[in-house]
């Protein structure tokens, strides 16, 4: 096997790392802390995940980084394989994201099974890888510190002793699991035999013969007791029926004699109802004479001269006819009656109601008189004014005899006087203004003249043509001012005439009036006449009527009078007719007395008769009871002859003692079944038990067939656990012996020195370091590069062995080894390096080696280089070329 290249990325100190490794012997080499070891671990951790790990996954990841991912391409048996794994932190907790195996004939996915199949490719897990191949830093004296049993336990794992071992455990679980079903089956046998041996001393047939015995000895007593009580029974039946049939043959007689005892009672009895009887018929006889006499009586008072059926039928059916032609007469004349008062009633009704119209006839003229009265004293009023109207008219008419015009014309006179003062009314004003005017031109002319100018033009007045018109004007308003008094005279008259004409015009309107009031006046008065008339001669009229009235209501109450007295004389004549009803009906009663009386009589004769019978019944049946009498009493002193108390007495003496003789037997019959019973049940018990030994013997013999099987398979395993650990030790001790050979040739090859003879790992893996003087040390004894190179003897032996000790493919991994020259001083080292070529001549194929030491760079094929840049505190590897590797070469060799 042989790791052909390592990827990381942030990987511990690695942000990004590739580093191709080839066949032959590699160097590691660089600073402190610079990362190697981490680079180791990485190869590690690629094939088993966490379990090559003693820290957590946690701390392969760069701090601050969230992901890491390694990549490890390796060759394996010529075949070439390929691991990848991611991690990835998620919250507080970094899990494997990713995990395959990619090979030519694998391909696995998932931690768990990478894991299984990286450890059946190099038949080796983490531990075995750490304990062969892989020598970690400090770890150089694990070997040598472990006990011989974990030495045992490593090295068995190693070579595959683990699964002999294994199997062989198994074969010792088989067999302990045997061993336990044997013991168990024995110890079943072994209670089987005491349980049979228990039994076969009980004697158990002479027990089932000695209880059979007694058994049949029982059941002949019980069959003896049961014939004495089945005889015992028959005496008893046969007394018990002697007894019965006395007890019957008493009671007969018992009945006989009560019977006996009824009937002469019965007799008695019967005589004595007919001795009643015969009292009764004699009071019956005495009833029949005092209905005798009073049938008499009555007949004498219904007028009957017998009182037999016929007679008295005869004398209904006359009072009957008669009844009934009274009856006829009565509905007849009832009738006449009501129908005469009932048109004297109608009759006097219409009087009164005639005397009622009568009067009011009479009121109704009252009514009317009274009416024209007031029309007469109308008709009065009304011609009085007409008188004053007309001596009014009369006076006004006068006023119109002086006047200028006559009624009619006054107003057409008035509007002419007044169109006349007008005009004189102007006359005045015009003269008056122009009266006014001259004076003021007078005025002027005075004023122009004394002023010597011209009164007309105001020129000087020399020369002036117009100086004389003063006295123009002078006369002017002479004549005016006459002219002026002339007008107002007229005026004043005109005036006086104008109020006059309108008085006349009032009174001709008042005239107008009054003529027309006076036709109306006239129309009214007529009527009033007129009305006071009609009432008159409508109250004359009613005053007759009423008249007529009375007269005729007095004729009807006439008529009411003598139909009244009619009815009277028809009702006297019903009460007659009903009087000779209530006699008839009188007489009837008698004749229903006299009937009454009679059949009265005859039930009393039934009644002797009934009574009779039934005495003669009575004697009737007494006579047929005394011949029963007498049959009994006969009956009786038969049956009394036929008892035998003496005979009575015994069988009741033997009935008494078969009982108790059975009472008794009942008692001991029980007892002795009882003891059947539990003969029966033990004679049970013992054939079960023999049964049981039957069984026994046959479950003893299954079982013991059974140990014999199970000893033979025990024997079997006992020899298959001896053949495993026989094996294992054959195979340990052969390989011990080639293990301490190949330690001794190791050893002796890497610490050649006079002090030790030899190493001897013995059977249980101790080992035990020989002086020259031969005294034995304990490993542990010698000193720090002593062990060192002791340890790697002891590793490079395993190695060997592993290749060389199992036959075929040995998975070789690649000799891995980490600061193996911490111990050892420049000549060991030497040594070192010929061990190192040692492995490689036995067919290493790849060794990696982390040290410092020049000497070891120097042997090496190919050189790594290790850095860490201090700023970014990322490591960095890098293949020294071969100059670089002479060079550091030749610079050990200074
Ligand atoms: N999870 C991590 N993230 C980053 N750096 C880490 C982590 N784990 C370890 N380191 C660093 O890796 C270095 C340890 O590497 P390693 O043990 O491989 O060194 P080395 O070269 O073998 O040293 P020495 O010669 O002392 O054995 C340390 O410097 C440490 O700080
Ligand atoms: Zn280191």
């Amino acid at each position: 096997m042989r790791f052909d290249r390592i990827r990381l990325r942030n990987f511990k100190p690695y942000a990004d790392t590739d580093l191709d490794l080839s066949d032959g012997v590699t160097v590691i080499h660089g600073l402190n802390g610079s990362g190697k070891s981490s680079l180791l671990e990485a190869c590690f951790f690629a094939l088993y995940g966490a379990r090559a790990l003693d820290e957590t996954l946690g701390d392969v990841m760069t701090t601050g980084e969230d992901e890491t991912e390694i990549e490890l391409w390796f060759t394996h048996e010529g075949e070439e394989y390929h691991i990848e794994r991611r991690l990835r932190r998620s919250g507080d907790r970094v899990q494997t994201a990713t995990c395959t195996l990619e090979g030519p004939d694998v391909t696995a996915d998932g931690a768990r099974d990478v894991r299984a199949h990286v450890k059946s490719l190099l038949r080796m897990d983490a531990e075995a890888f750490v304990n062969c191949a892989y020598v970690r830093q400090g770890e150089v004296n694990k070997l040598i510190n472990a006990t011989p049993g974990q030495r045992q336990d490593m090295i068995d794992d190693l070579l595959q002793l683990g699964k002999l071992e294994e199997y062989r455990e198994r074969a010792g679980q088989a067999r302990l699991g045997i061993e336990d079903v044997l013991g168990e089956k024995r110890g079943a046998l072994s209670k089987l035999d005491s349980q049979i041996e228990a039994k076969e001393e009980a004697g158990l047939h002479d027990r089932l013969n000695a209880l059979e015995t007694e058994l049949t000895e029982v059941e002949s007593d019980i069959e003896r007791f049961e014939e004495n009580r089945e005889r015992a029974r028959e005496t008893h039946e046969e007394n018990d029926r002697i007894l019965s049939e006395y007890e019957e043959r008493r009671e007969k007689l018992d009945a006989l004699e009560s019977d006996i005892s009824d009937l002469r009672e019965s007799i008695a009895s019967d005589e004595r109802k007919r001795d009643e009887l015969r009292e009764e018929v004699r009071d019956a006889r005495d009833r029949i004479e005092t209905l005798d006499s009073n049938l008499d009586e009555k007949r004498d008072a219904a007028g009957l001269d017998a009182a037999d059926e016929e007679t008295v039928a005869a004398r209904r059916e006359e009072v009957r006819a008669r009844e009934d032609e009274v009856r006829e007469e009565l509905t007849e004349t009832r009738k006449r009656e009501t129908m005469l008062s009932n048109q004297a009633e109608k009759l006097s009704e219409r009087a009164d109601e005639l005397r009622e119209r009568a009067a009011e006839k009479r009121a109704r003229a009252e009514e009317l008189d009274a009416e024209a009265e007031t029309a007469e004293s109308d008709l009065e009023e009304r011609k009085s004014n007409l008188a004053d109207l007309e001596s009014e008219l009369d006076d006004l008419t006068d006023r119109f005899e002086d006047a200028p015009v006559s009624v009619g014309d006054a107003a057409d006179h008035r509007e002419s006087v007044r169109a006349e003062l007008d005009s004189v009314r102007d006359d005045v004003a015009e003269a008056s203004a122009e009266l006014e005017a001259v004076r003021d031109r007078l005025a002027d002319a005075e004023e122009l003249r004394d002023a010597g100018k011209c009164p007309e033009c105001g020129q000087p007045v020399e020369d002036s043509p117009h100086v004389d018109s003063v006295g123009e004007f002078e006369a002017r308003i002479e004549e005016l001012t006459e002219t002026l008094g002339d007008l107002r005279e007229r005026r004043e008259t005109l005036q006086a005439r104008v109020e006059a004409a309108e008085r006349l015009v009032e009174t001709e309107n008042r005239i107008e009036e009054l003529r027309r009031n006076r036709s109306l006046f006239e129309e009214r008065i007529d009527d009033a006449r007129e009305k006071a008339e009609s009432k008159r001669t409508e109250a004359t009229s009613n005053r007759e009527r009423a008249e007529e009235l009375d007269a005729e209501a007095e004729e009807k109450r006439e008529a009411a009078e003598t139909q009244a007295d009619a009815a009277a004389e028809v009702e006297s004549e019903v009460s007659d007719l009903e009087s000779e009803l209530e006699g008839l009906d009188g007489e009837r009663t008698r004749l229903d007395a006299v009937e009454e009386l009679r059949d009265e009589r005859s039930d009393a004769e039934d009644r002797i008769d009934r009574l009779q019978e039934r005495r003669d019944d009575i004697a009737d049946r007494n006579d047929e009871r005394r011949e029963f009498l007498a049959e009994k009493r006969d009956r009786r002193s038969e049956l009394a002859d036929q008892v035998d108390e003496k005979r009575v007495e015994e069988a009741r003496e033997k009935r008494e003692n078969a009982a108790e003789y059975l009472e008794k037997v009942e008692v001991k019959l029980e007892e002795l079944r009882e003891t059947r019973d539990g003969l029966q049940n033990d004679v049970g018990g013992v054939k079960g038990e023999l049964k049981q030994l039957e069984e026994l013997r046959e479950d003893r013999e299954e079982l013991a067939t059974r140990v014999d099987a199970l000893e033979s398979v025990h024997e079997e395993t006992e020899e298959l656990e001896a053949m495993y650990g026989d094996l294992r030790a054959e195979l340990r001790r052969r390989n011990v012996e080639s293990l301490e050979r190949m330690l001794n040739e190791t050893f002796d090859l890497v610490y050649g020195n006079d002090a030790y003879s030899r190493i001897r790992l013995d059977g249980e893996y101790e080992l035990t370091v020989f002086q020259k003087d031969g005294t034995a040390l304990d490993p542990e004894q010698l000193s720090g590069g002593e062990r060192a190179l002791f340890n790697l003897s002891l590793r490079c032996a395993i190695y060997r062995l592993l290749a060389e000790g199992i036959e075929g493919a040995a998975p070789m991994p690649p000799l891995i080894l980490d600061e193996p020259t911490v111990f050892l001083d420049s000549g060991h080292v030497s040594r070192l390096v010929d061990l190192v070529d040692e492995m490689r001549g036995l067919g290493v194929r790849q060794i990696i080696i982390v040290s410092h030491d020049d000497e070891l760079v120097g042997a090496a094929d190919e050189l790594v280089t290790v850095e860490k840049n201090p700023t970014t505190n990322r490591s960095s590897v890098r293949h020294e070329d071969a100059a670089d590797l002479a060079a550091a070469a030749s610079l050990s060799g200074d």
